[in-house]
């Protein structure tokens, strides 16, 4: 049931601000990579303490995108009434995003894109195998891949999660369509989506020129620790991030 706006604590009005201002800004990110292209894409991100995240509008402008029109919902996909932006339909991936946040309480943020590399890899069904040290280091092995799902029900969110529950990679592929990220902030997602590009790129190029090398994986092993736990500054979200850092996944 959507609580009704005028329950909601002034703790959590902050909070919702605050991401609402963190996702509207994020979306920027998403064409400053060349990672959608018109009004594709979507990147929404969990309101802590609630049962509630903030989503864009379906099929705004890039350069029409605020804070104050980005969309409260609760965790079932349901716009909150009567806040900011709840006159607009939310993201048509709204369900998918609502279903990964009551499934993986360990994920803050959920993007998804159309980027080209990416989706070449989704039209394939082919997963990308960890043969760049990168991939080790963001994903902690291959990139895999989800099932064909159709948008409208909770289809593509059900595929995310069964595809990422336990396993390192914070990107999903799914099939026919393309990348899904999560991570621990909406910020660590959109960077999953922007690495995710950027691996598909070098792999799908090395590939084209000859036969991969495959790391083996206790280099893999370590590279992921490394990244995860040395690289960058002890203050770094990462080190504090759960998402897609199963300690049982070794896949
Ligand atoms: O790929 C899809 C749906 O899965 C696109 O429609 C999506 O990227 C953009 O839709 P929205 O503008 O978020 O409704």
């Amino acid at each position: 049931m959507s609580p009704a706006a005028s329950a909601l604590s002034p703790e959590v009005e902050a909070a919702i601000a605050q991401v609402r201002e963190d996702v509207a800004r994020l979306h920027a990110e998403l064409t400053r990579y060349g990672l959608v292209v018109w009004t594709g894409g979507n990147v929404s991100g969990r309101v802590p303490g609630a049962d509630l995240f903030v989503i864009k509008p379906s099929g705004v402008s890039y350069d029409d995108l605020a804070a104050e029109n980005m969309i409260l919902c609760d965790l079932d996909g349901n716009v909150v009434p009567g806040t900011s932006g709840s006159e607009r339909a939310p993201s048509s991936d709204t369900a998918a995003h609502a279903y990964v946040y009551r499934n993986m309480p360990e994920v803050g943020g959920v993007v998804h894109t159309h980027s080209t590399f990416a989706v070449a890899w989704a039209a394939r069904g082919e997963e990308i195998p960890c043969v760049i040290t990168a991939m080790a280091d963001e994903f902690g092995g291959p990139i895999p891949v989800g099932p064909f799902a159709i948008i409208g029900d909770d289809s593509i969110g059900r595929g995310i999660v069964e595809t990422l529950r336990g396993h390192r990679s914070r990107a999903v592929l799914m099939r026919n369509h393309g990348p899904f990220t999560i991570g621990s902030s909406a910020k660590d997602a959109v960077k999953a989506a922007v690495m995710v590009e950027d691996v598909a790129r070098s792999v799908h190029f090395a590939r084209e020129a000859g036969p991969l090398v495959p790391i083996p994986r206790d280099a893999i092993d370590r590279l992921y620790d490394r990244y995860q736990n040395v690289y960058g500054q002890t203050g770094d979200a990462r080190r504090e991030s759960t998402a897609g850092q199963s300690e049982d996944a070794r896949r």
